[in-house]
């Protein structure tokens, strides 16, 4: 597809599973110096192939259990969690992005995490179902871990400190339509994704659970969908808030994830650094099938304080009646070969040519959006897809961008981070918002959008099984750094330079 990136998982035409993630030689001997159970060949297994989900349930419903099957995640049984004492910890200290600083959606390396976890969190909106979930190192199997002494969990030999750690792991990042939500069963079901969760009531009990599997699940499909899940997985679904799963995925990419955040304008993109201490306030706008604005203070601490029922779903939805596309990615394709000035009245079309300065509009800005097709002489079908498509894209962007600032003026912010799939990366639809943000702003307020755009509620739902909240979960010691020998392939980095978070928490 021109211009635009594939999504590795969520292809064009249906799934497409990233097997592999191939990285260069420079990057895989990082790699190996920290983390030493990387394959030789430099390649990391992220998964299996899909396997037939009906073999697969069916067995599961044999076994009357999960499978114990060998592979990449942790233990699959709840009893095989551990829990010696306390509750597994979450550590997301060194957390970094793996892979390239073009890569949409790129797995996170938690180097640190030592506690058997088996998280897999949902978010179930209107259109789409993100997963994320956690996987050790590959050649490295928990078990292997357990029979290691303290010592050596340690990574101390020879009373030597290792200057890697021996545990560790990924966070994956994978989407489906809504539509297709058997699809998404399917996936979990065949890596076995929801076999590791347990009764949240029962972390700190000696004993098994006795089977009730629990996952953490946000947006409105944890509600509609949590019947199927019942029958189809055996599994509950733990409900968390949306808007709460929302600012607490955004909170904690912008504290602990280098090069997550990015301005866009004119085509150009800019990782931007953002200051803990000055993180606050800042209006967080998830353009996901509808959009949501919050203003957000702190940890735990926001109030939705707008919203549009004109996002995401408009532009797929009327787009696709428009235009007769069978895909958004199709859609948002054509919009890349259209011309807007057959389908909007501009000022210009208004004017005789002239721009309007008194007021500040050029000739060539819109006035109105679709005002061109007014003509009784056309019929739709007088109109290119391509043209349609990117109209609806910039009226729909534009308002967005229009209606955020408006609310970032209300309350004062000055940042407006946009997170949703609406974005998808695309660099037309993000240049479009921060045009409108800086337009209405005069300079004032800036757009700035994040790498896991879509995932936000998602990774919000997955840190919720740690109810203890961001601070925590060793925020305190969380290193930014440079993703681990990652090549630099664009975008310049502003702002204020990263230190060690831990001389910030003293
Ligand atoms: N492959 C895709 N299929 C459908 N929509 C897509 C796709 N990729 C991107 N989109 C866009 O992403 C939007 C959905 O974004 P997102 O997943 O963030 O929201 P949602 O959670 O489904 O919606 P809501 O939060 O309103 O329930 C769609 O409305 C569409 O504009
Ligand atoms: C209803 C939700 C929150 C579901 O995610 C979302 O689609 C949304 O924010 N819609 C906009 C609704 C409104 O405020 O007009």
């Amino acid at each position: 597809m021109a211009g635009l990136k594939e999504d590795p998982v969520l292809g064009i035409d249906g799934i497409k599973l990233k097997e592999e993630v191939e990285l260069g030689t420079p990057v895989i001997d990082k790699l190996r110096e920290d983390h030493p159970v990387l394959q030789n060949d430099g390649t990391v297994i992220e998964g299996e192939s899909l396997i037939n989900s009906k073999s697969v349930i069916d067995k599961l419903r044999e076994e009357g259990s999960c499978g114990q099957v060998e592979r990449d995640m942790v233990p699959l049984t709840s009893n095989s969690i551990h829990r010696s004492g306390s509750r597994p910890q979450l550590d997301l200290s060194k957390a970094a992005i793996e892979g390239t600083f073009e890569e949409r959606d790129p797995t996170i390396l938690l180097p640190n995490q030592s506690d058997d976890i088996l998280h897999l969190a949902l978010d179930i909106g209107g259109s789409l179902i993100k997963l994320v979930y956690f996987s050790r190192h590959q050649g490295l199997p928990t078990n292997d871990k357990r029979k290691k002494t303290v010592k050596e969990r340690l990574g101390i030999s020879n009373g030597n400190r290792r200057s890697y750690p021996i545990l560790g792991g990924r966070l994956h990042f994978v989407k489906f339509e809504t539509s297709k939500i058997n699809e998404c069963l399917d996936f979990i079901s065949s890596k076995q994704l929801h076999c590791g969760g347990v009764d949240s009531h029962s972390w700190h009990s000696e004993t098994s659970p006795n089977g009730n599997a629990v996952i953490k699940a946000t947006g409105g499909g944890a509600y509609k969908f949590a019947d199927l899940f019942k029958e189809r997985l055996g599994v509950s679904l733990d409900k968390e808030d949306e808007m709460d799963c929302l600012v607490a995925g955004a909170n904690f990419l912008l504290k602990a994830i280098r090069h997550e955040a990015f301005t866009h304008m004119e085509g150009q993109k800019e990782f931007v650094q953002i200051d803990q201490n000055d993180l606050f306030p800042y209006l967080l706008v998830n353009i996901g099938s509808g959009v949501s604005m919050i203003k957000v203070d702190g940890d735990g601490k926001f109030e939705r304080v707008s919203g549009t029922n004109v996002g995401g779903g408009t532009y797929w939805g009327l787009g696709r009646l428009l235009t007769k596309c069978k895909s958004f990615d199709e859609l948002l394709e054509l919009s890349q070969r259209g011309d807007n000035r057959t389908i909007d009245m501009l000022v210009g079309d208004i004017y005789g040519g002239m721009d309007y300065n008194k007021i500040g509009l050029s000739a060539s800005t819109i006035a109105s959006s679709f005002g061109k097709t007014i003509s009784e002489k056309k019929e739709l079908t007088d109109y290119r897809p391509e043209d349609i498509s990117l109209s609806l894209l910039r009226m729909i962007s534009y308002n967005i961008g229009q209606i955020s600032y408006l609310n970032a003026l209300r309350f004062g912010l000055k940042r407006i981070f946009f997170g949703g799939f609406f974005i998808r990366g695309h660099a037309y639809t993000m240049d479009t918002i921060s045009f409108a943000v800086q337009f209405w702003s005069k300079g004032e307020a800036q757009a700035m959008f994040l790498r896991h755009e879509g995932f936000l509620g998602a990774l919000g739902a997955f840190m919720s099984y740690e109810k203890h909240g961001l601070d925590d979960l060793m925020v305190h010691q969380l290193v930014e750094r440079f993703p681990m020998g990652a090549p630099y392939t664009g975008g310049k980095i502003h702002g204020p330079p990263l230190g060690d978070l831990n001389e910030k928490a003293s």
